[in-house]
């Protein structure tokens, strides 16, 4: 392997330098949505992303995709800068990322049948004579003769997991969950949230996955990075950040969940049941 070409192996899959994006507001200025956040993200790594509602969460993740025009900093997706540009007009390189939203139906067209919708991710699938679109919905746990049904005829969770395999069937080398599982009950998030990982690294995909609930994104993801204010302000390997939370925000969030590992206190916290 020739220099240039370690180098080139040594790169992250998307990294994110000094980040800003800001929305003018009509008479009352200007509003930082995502503050200087730096980050990287390897191939196959499961990143969470936690913080509040409006916090800039999926402001950066619209930046990522190229659909939010970037303040200052960069986006690098396989080492090349991603520019903001109309969904209409996505290059190729920004197909390879692909978005499950809260809302199924904001990915997934209710007028199209569910195989069609999947059909189209895998005409655009450089692996795509591996794969079907009956093997992708027993992937995702749903038998094949749904294939000609419309998504209004499925369940929330049915619904939700008909949009990761369309998303996965594009062969997305980064699949980003924006608060996928928000939307379901409670006895499906960790489900889903699950599913998303395992397909995303079956298939050779790194995620992003944005929640609000840091207890869920506990059990899928290998790093989490915490958002205040359009700031990271703690990131780390999730048993580092869970059990030994350093920034003040961090402790407050982990402090809001209930229980955890049953015993009703966090380490290095009060009591926090
Ligand atoms: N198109 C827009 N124009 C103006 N302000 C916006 C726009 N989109 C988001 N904002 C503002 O930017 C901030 C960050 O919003 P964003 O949706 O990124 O947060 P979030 O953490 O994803 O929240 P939620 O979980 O509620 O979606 C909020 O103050 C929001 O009101």
């Amino acid at each position: 392997m020739t220099e240039q070409n370690a180098s080139a192996a040594r790169q992250p899959l998307l990294r994110l330098d000094e980040l800003s994006v800001q929305y003018k507001l009509p008479g009352r200025g200007v509003l930082t949505a995502v503050n200087g956040v730096s980050f990287e993200l390897e191939t196959q790594q499961v990143l969470g992303l936690v913080g509040e509602s409006g916090c800039g969460k999926s402001t950066l993740a619209r930046a990522v995709c190229g659909l939010e025009p970037i303040h200052s900093g960069s986006i690098r997706f396989n080492g090349a800068p991603i520019r903001t540009l109309g969904m209409r007009t996505r290059p190729k390189e920004l197909l390879r990322i692909q978005m499950v939203f809260q809302n199924p139906y904001a990915s997934l067209n209710p007028r199209r049948t569910v195989g069609s919708q999947i059909a189209d991710g895998l005409r655009i699938n450089p692996q795509k004579d591996s794969w079907s679109v009956a093997g992708l919905l027993d992937e995702v746990e749903l038998p094949s003769d749904v294939q000609s049904r419309f998504p209004h005829q499925f369940s929330g969770g049915q619904r939700q997991r008909i949009a990761i395999a369309r998303a996965i069937a594009s062969g997305p080398q980064l699949l980003i969950g924006d608060e996928p599982i928000a939307s379901l009950d409670a006895s499906l998030q960790a489900k889903v949230a699950s599913l998303m990982r395992r397909l995303a690294l079956e298939s050779g995909a790194s995620m992003l996955f944005i929640s609000h609930d840091l207890a869920v994104v506990r059990t899928i993801a290998d790093d989490i990075a915490v958002m205040n204010k359009g700031e990271i302000v703690e990131h780390g390997p999730v048993e580092q950040v869970w059990r030994s939370p350093r920034d003040p925000y961090t402790q407050r969030l982990l402090a809001a969940i209930p229980a955890v590992d049953g015993l009703g206190t966090l380490p290095g916290l009060p009591d926090a049941a």
